[in-house]
C-alpha cells in the first residue's frame, strides 16, 4: 500500500483520508497494462515493456496536489508594505490541470486580484496555491473557486478576483473537436463581487 492520502487542508467534499483506499504502486501499473491492451496494442512488446512504470510516475507527478495543503503556503504575510492597500493583481500565471470528466489537459493561465487588508503574500505563493488545485482532478469551475476560497479564507482581503482562461483538451482532440475554444471563469468577493467598477478596473488590468 502506498502513502495514505494525508489531509491537505480544506477537504472540499473529498472522503476522510481513512475512507480513501489508495491501491499499490503495483495495482496502478498493472491497471495501466490493462488499458494498454485495452488500445489494441501489445503490453509485453518491448517498447511497452517499462511504460506501465513512466505512467504511474508521471501521473504521481501530474496529480501531486492531493498531497499538499494550499493554505500552508499562504500562513505567511508580510506587514510592512508602506501602507501599500491598493490593488495586488497577478496576472497570466500558466497552469495545466486535467479535467475530472475525461481525464485530459486543460491549459491556461490564471489571473488573480486583491486588495489587502492585513498584510500581503508573498507573489509566488499564489501562483503556488493555483499550482496545487490544478495538480488534481478538476472542473475550471471548481479549481477557480477552490483558489479563491483557500485565498480568501487565508487572507480575508477586502476583495479577491480570480479568472481563468483555459483550453480543454477533451474539447479539441477528441469529443467535439473544436480547436481554440477558450473557457473564462471568474470568482469575486468583497468589493470586486459587490462594484462594478472595480471588476471592470481588474478586467482592464488582465487585459491590458
Ligand atoms: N462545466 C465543465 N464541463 C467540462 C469541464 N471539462 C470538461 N467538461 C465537459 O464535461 C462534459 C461531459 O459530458 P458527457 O456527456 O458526460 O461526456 P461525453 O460523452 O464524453 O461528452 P462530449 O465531450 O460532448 O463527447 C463535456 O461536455 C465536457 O466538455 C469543465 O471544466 N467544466
Ligand atoms: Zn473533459
Amino acid at each position: 500500500m502506498d502513502a495514505v492520502l494525508k489531509p491537505v487542508g480544506k477537504t472540499f467534499e473529498r472522503k476522510t483520508p481513512d475512507q480513501l483506499q489508495r491501491p499499490s504502486r503495483e495495482e496502478a501499473e498493472a491497471a495501466v497494462r490493462t488499458i494498454l491492451a485495452w488500445t489494441g496494442d501489445d503490453p509485453e512488446r518491448e517498447g511497452l515493456l517499462d511504460t506501465p512504470k513512466r505512467v504511474v510516475k508521471a501521473i504521481t507527478q501530474l496529480y501531486g496536489g492531493y498531497f499538499e495543503d494550499p493554505a500552508e503556503h499562504l500562513e505567511r504575510t508580510f506587514e510592512d508594505v508602506g501602507g501599500y492597500q491598493d490593488i495586488v493583481l497577478v496576472r497570466g500565471i500558466p497552469f495545466h490541470s486535467h479535467c475530472e470528466h475525461h481525464m485530459l489537459p486543460f491549459v491556461g493561465e490564471a489571473h488573480i486580484a486583491y486588495y489587502p487588508a492585513e498584510g500581503v503574500v508573498g507573489l509566488s505563493k499564489l501562483a503556488r496555491v493555483v499550482d496545487i488545485f490544478a495538480k488534481r482532478l478538476q472542473t475550471q469551475e471548481n479549481l477557480t473557486s477552490q483558489i479563491a476560497s483557500t485565498i480568501d479564507d487565508a487572507l480575508a482581503p477586502r476583495g479577491l478576483a480570480v479568472m481563468m482562461e483555459a483550453e480543454h483538451q477533451c474539447m479539441t482532440m477528441r469529443g467535439v473537436q473544436k480547436p481554440g475554444v477558450s473557457t473564462i471563469t471568474t470568482q469575486f468577493t468583497g468589493i470586486f463581487e459587490d462594484d462594478p467598477a472595480e471588476q471592470a478596473k481588474f478586467m482592464t488590468l488582465v487585459r491590458g
